[in-house]
């Protein structure tokens, strides 16, 4: 069904450079109406901005940027109506009360129906027991519906979020998370760059960045899958020892350490290893088995496999 919705962004081979720094290198990805967009990748990935252009804030240095069938930068005045962006780092007014951040963006916007627009958000957003609360009172978790209330304000088809829970709580996280579910259900489109797999988890659409490229896209069931059959846990001592066998092993693709042993990722249709081969270098094995690969295993393997790095 998602498949067959009018797109909401198209990018197509998008570049942005920064002088010589080449932030985002010919990206392409479409985003259909009422999907979750997931951008994961680390610092510096070029997750900030692809999502400024796909905004309209910065200009492209390449390729082209379509939201809601115009061009981003060019339309970008029309697209802010129709368009939310929670940056990074939003700035509140400190020694404004939560009812006082929300009217100024009201009146910044040129909003007609502030007043119940936000009535609305501050009940739903569990905000209106502390609306004359100053917002430099407000605890990490709280500050943050705050800003999603400002990026909500002017009742947006599209949201557009650079990291909106860094450093706030797991269970401010999951509030935070299910009161945009409850958006989205109502028909609003999500991209939002998040350095937490579990939210990742939450997309309908992961993409992974590295270098401002994309190593990998899908639902996390499809990125999952890719790895089905092919991760081992893996589990022994000597340790030290245990590592340098799994480094040399043929049909190994990579080896991360987890907890008290490595998450080995077999190349594709490499049998695993016999366990005899560890009992011969005088290990004693304590795990070894299938597992199921989670988002976290594709995403480490995507970027070791990227960047090629030797196995440990
Ligand atoms: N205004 C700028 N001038 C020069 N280089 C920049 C500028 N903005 C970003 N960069 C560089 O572009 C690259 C991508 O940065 P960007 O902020 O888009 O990545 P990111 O994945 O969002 O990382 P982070 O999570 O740290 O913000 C980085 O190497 C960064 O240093």
């Amino acid at each position: 069904m998602k498949r067959s919705s009018p797109a909401v962004v198209v990018l197509q081979e998008v570049t942005i450079r920064y002088g010589t720094v080449t932030a985002v290198s010919s990206v392409s990805l479409s985003v259909s109406a009422g999907e979750v967009v997931a951008l994961i990748g680390p610092d510096g990935a070029g997750k900030t901005s692809l999502l400024r252009a796909t905004a309209g804030l910065q200009p492209v240095s390449a390729g082209k940027v379509e939201v809601f069938g115009l061009e981003a930068w060019k339309h970008r005045r029309e697209l802010h109506h129709q368009l939310g962006y929670l940056p990074q780092h939003f700035a509140l007014y400190d020694d404004l009360s939560v009812a006082e951040n929300l009217a100024f963006i009201g009146h910044l916007m040129g909003l007609q129906h502030w007043q119940e627009r936000r009535s609305l958000l501050l009940q739903r957003l569990g905000l209106a027991n502390f609306q004359d609360r100053r917002a430099q009172a407000l605890s990490g978790g709280m500050k943050r519906k705050l800003a999603l209330a400002a990026s909500l304000m002017h009742d947006p088809r599209l949201l557009i979020l650079d990291e909106p829970t860094t450093g706030v709580d797991p269970i401010s996280r999951r509030d935070f998370w299910r009161l945009l579910g409850e958006f989205v259900a109502e028909g609003l489109t999500l991209m939002v760059a998040t350095p937490y797999l579990d939210e990742a988890q939450r997309a309908s659409r992961v993409v992974l960045f590295h270098r401002g490229e994309v190593l990998a896209q899908g639902s996390p069931r499809e990125l999952t899958q890719a790895l089905k059959g092919r991760l081992l846990a893996v589990e022994g001592e000597p340790r030290a020892e245990l590592a340098a066998v799994l480094a040399d092993l043929p049909g190994v693709a990579d080896v991360q350490p987890f907890g008290l042993g490595f998450h080995v990722t077999l190349a594709e249709k490499a049998p695993p290893p016999e366990p005899q081969v560890f009992q011969n270098r005088g290990i004693r094995l304590h795990r070894f088995e299938e597992i199921p690969p989670t988002l976290e295993d594709v995403f480490l393997f995507e970027l070791s496999r990227a960047a090629g790095e030797p196995k440990p």
